[in-house]
């Protein structure tokens, strides 16, 4: 009975997180216009079968966070990484250089009941550059543990994913070649 309960909970969950994001997949190929991604169903039919992994990172106190790092600048080789954060912050995304200030860390705020979106490497080929890869790190606080649960949402499973041939312009070269997530994944 027990265990019957925690399955359905886990279905539940998992049926959660896959519809959250589609939803947000579907809401980058409408803004940039990708309906002629083969593998992403057209705009207004079925959704595409996206993957995903669930991570859950757990980071402790650190009476010194000035000379420690939670996790290190990095970017996620997903599509895009659904993110929840606990009652602590720690997430910094690296903003780029304007004309008006230097590259800077920037911390996400705590915003109640909202989830945050990091575009993945895969989405940074695939829209051949036009939405960034977010650089981004996590510092530890001195006195709160804090934790995250991130959902990386990938293509499915066989799919190669490349530059869309709008997004290169006509008799241009894209500027990445197609790669799976996992060839991506293991380098
Ligand atoms: O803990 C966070 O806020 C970010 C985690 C993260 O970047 C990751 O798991 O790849
Ligand atoms: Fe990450």
């Amino acid at each position: 009975m027990a265990d019957g309960g925690r399955n359905k909970a886990g279905i539940t969950v998992d049926y959660g997180r896959r519809r959250r994001s589609e939803d947000v997949f579907g809401v980058f190929l409408t803004r940039l216009e990708f309906e002629d991604v083969a593998w992403a169903a057209p705009v207004g039919n079925l959704p595409p079968d996206l993957t995903g992994t669930l991570r859950l990172n757990s980071y402790p106190p650190c009476p010194e966070p000035d000379k420690a790092m939670g996790m290190v600048a990095h970017t996620d080789s997903s599509l895009f990484t659904i993110l929840h954060q606990s009652s602590t912050t720690g997430l910094q995304v690296l903003r780029d250089e304007d004309p008006s200030s230097p590259a800077r860390w920037v911390t996400a705020p705590l915003l109640p009941e909202s989830l945050i979106v990091l575009v993945g490497d895969l989405l940074h080929i695939l829209s051949n550059g036009q939405l960034k890869t977010a650089v981004h790190r996590v510092v530890v606080d001195r006195i709160q543990r804090r934790a995250s649960a991130a959902y990386f949402s990938g293509p499915p499973g066989n799919v190669k994913v490349l530059p869309v041939e709008q997004l290169v312009g006509p008799g241009r070269a894209p500027a990445y070649r197609g790669v799976t997530w996992a060839d991506y994944s293991s380098g």
